[in-house]
């Protein structure tokens, strides 16, 4: 076994455990009724699919989904370029790292709760530029623009990402109508949201570890937005903490599938009918690995709150309303600085009951 650097070092009750639990429970939800022509006529083609994805909302706050309608190639364009882009030197992919003012392109100390990450990730914003607050500052009513920032090498490598995150947004976009239906909603209820998104697309790689008991590709976290949708390859190493029990289950990886989750604002939005639940990915000591994480997030400018259908004098609001923007580049501003704080999380604007 070799030797580490401390800083990836879990604490012990962090540290992935050797023998792996997989996920027989987590949903694989078929979309094809979605993706037939009936189902502009025929609502009732998709009932049973929008049941599905409630009820994998609210058990696990994860579900895979298979016959999605994404185009395959788009996907394999996007993995060949990503692998090609991470195998570059280390001094060319550090011409676009980055720092605190560009905070979008190549990184590789990402921290998750101020444990060094097992991996190498490129950035990007699905909208250029994206507007955004320009501190995560109540009072300070000024914007910025996040500009992406594109490697010279592969060369193909910008338009592999652009079209691939143009296919995944019209499957996000479909999957929080769906969500809508399922929580009794019209089907646009949360298209607004999404005009001026601050959507992000992660392009993440875990290299081999000498130590995988040790520490993780990416440390226990929630997402913040509303949705993710992510691409992981045939090795596997995603886990998900059960509701029920608390344990880490294995997402296996499922040939063509996406693994969907239920992000922050969405557990928000439905007030705590659906959960954003904790997730985290084990490294190994001998395959490199590969995910595209896809998260739909709303505009800056989004109050994020209860939504008026769901609450009611016997089931109160359980937050109180926050800016999208600001509490994004709170946590931002906390990634680059180390603080030693823990990230702002949803649970800093729960109501007490
Ligand atoms: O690579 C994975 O399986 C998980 C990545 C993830 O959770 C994220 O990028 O937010
Ligand atoms: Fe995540």
């Amino acid at each position: 076994m070799g030797e580490i650097d401390p800083a990836f070092i879990q604490d012990p009750d962090h540290r992935p455990k050797l023998f792996i639990i997989e996920a027989e429970g987590i949903p694989l939800i078929d979309l094809s009724p979605i993706n037939s022509p009936d189902s502009i006529t025929d609502p009732k083609a998709i009932e049973g699919v929008v049941r599905e994805i409630g009820s994998a909302c609210k058990g696990w706050g994860f579900f895979q989904v298979i016959n999605h309608g994404v185009q395959l190639d788009k996907l394999r364009n996007i993995e060949t370029a990503a692998r090609k882009f991470f195998a570059l030197p280390l001094e060319e992919k550090r011409k676009i790292r980055r720092d605190e003012k560009s905070v979008l392109g190549y990184y590789d100390c990402e921290r998750t709760k101020n444990v060094r990450d097992w991996k190498e990730v490129f950035d990007l914003t699905v909208e250029e530029p994206a507007l955004v607050p320009a501190s995560p500052d109540p009072e300070d009513k000024e914007e910025t623009e996040w500009h992406n920032r594109w490697p010279e090498h592969p060369p193909e490598y910008r338009e592999a990402c652009e079209e691939y995150a143009q296919e995944i947004e019209k499957l996000a976009l479909k999957l929080m109508g769906l969500v809508a239906l399922s929580l009794g909603l019209p089907e646009n209820k949360f298209s607004r949201y999404f005009k001026d998104q601050t959507t992000s697309m992660t392009l993440n790689y875990y290299p081999p570890c000498p130590s995988p008991q040790l520490a993780l590709g990416v440390g226990p976290h929630k997402d913040g937005g509303a949705l993710t949708v992510l691409a992981q390859d045939e090795v596997g190493g995603l886990e998900v903490k059960r509701k029920t029990d608390g344990e880490w289950i294995r997402v296996k990886p499922t040939p063509n599938a996406y693994v969907i989750n239920v992000g922050d604002s969405l557990q928000v939005w439905s007030n705590d009918i659906y959960h954003s639940v904790e997730h985290r990915a084990m490294v190994n000591s001998e395959k490199k690995r590969f995910s595209i994480a896809y998260s739909l997030k709303p505009s800056h400018y989004t109050l994020i709150k209860p939504l008026e259908e769901l609450i009611s004098e016997e089931n109160p609001a359980k937050y109180r309303p926050y800016n999208w923007g600001k509490f994004m580049t709170h946590r931002k501003l906390t990634n680059f600085k180390k603080l030693n704080v823990e990230n702002i999380q949803i649970h800093h604007f729960r109501l007490s009951e």
